[in-house]
């Protein structure tokens, strides 16, 4: 099997300070990914770069796209890069104000993302608006209420909706659960993870909350000032840690 992603040698440098170096890693389909590190270790740079929101000073990013075949995405044109974020790539925000279009109906949220790969259709619009509502648990009768009405729980299942109803294969997450509620993430994730396992997706989840890989991830990245300095299943690298900090990571949690 063919990897769906293929980074190497991703660098990324602000200035004199390291963002994140040389970093590697094959994902391979229906695989979810989490990379973990204490704050400043170089998480959000590192998803930035793959997700194409920041460009890296060195390395490649080899995606196996349905449509283009295996393409760098670094080197693809505006438009590839734009047509691929809008069918095969999606992207979960922390706040989900940053991925959702909160002037417009939840419904709206929904469908204006199948206008983008040309959904022109209203009424089927509309009905798999809903059912999409539906499954991650908004009740229909909000379709036509706006995301500022929603709570925080809420509007965030509404921001996963958006990504998913078209379809992605590769998802990118950034803190998904990040500041809701305990309760409200652990709904969050139980959602997630189904989803993810339904659709048979390929995800990156960065996150400072190992519950949150423990969960979702079968693969981890630990990442420390700026670079991976252990890897593996998620399981193995939680319950054995080798490298002194992940066992310093993994123990903060256990005291907390
Ligand atoms: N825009 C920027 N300008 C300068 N330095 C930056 C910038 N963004 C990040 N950095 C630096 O790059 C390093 C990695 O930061 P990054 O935000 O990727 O870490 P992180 O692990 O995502 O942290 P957090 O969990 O707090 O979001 C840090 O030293 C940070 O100070």
């Amino acid at each position: 099997m063919n990897p769906i992603l293929r980074a190497t040698g991703i660098t990324r440098r602000y200035g004199e300070r390291i963002g994140c170096a040389d970093i590697g890693f094959d994902l391979y389909p229906g695989e979810v990914m989490g990379i973990v590190g204490e704050s400043g270790s170089g998480k959000s740079t590192l998803l930035n770069c793959l997700a194409g929101q920041l460009t890296p000073d060195a390395g490649s990013i080899l995606f196996d796209s349905a449509q283009q075949g295996v393409c760098d995405l670094l080197t693809l044109s505006e438009m590839q890069r734009r047509t691929l974020a809008r069918t095969e790539l999606a992207f979960v925000h922390q706040n989900p104000r940053d991925g959702l279009r909160m002037s417009v109906s939840a419904g709206g949220n929904v469908g204006e993302r199948l206008m983008g790969v040309g959904a022109r259709h209203y009424a089927n619009i509309r009905e798999q608006a809903l059912s999409w509502l539906e499954r991650v648990e908004i009740p229909a009768d909000r379709i036509d209420d706006r995301p500022s009405q929603f709570s925080g729980g809420m509007q965030q299942r509404l921001q996963i909706a958006r990504n998913l109803v078209t379809g992605p294969r590769l998802v990118f997450m950034d803190e998904p659960t990040g500041g809701l509620d305990v309760s409200v993430q652990a709904r969050l994730l139980d959602l997630l993870r189904g989803l993810v396992r339904q659709m048979g997706l390929s995800a990156i989840v960065v996150t400072h909350d190992l519950a949150v890989v423990r969960l979702l991830a079968d693969r981890i990245l630990v990442m420390k000032d700026g670079q991976v300095i252990e890897a593996g299943l998620t399981d193995q690298v939680l319950d054995d840690p080798h490298h002194a900090y992940t066992q310093l990571l993994v123990a903060s949690v256990l005291q907390a």
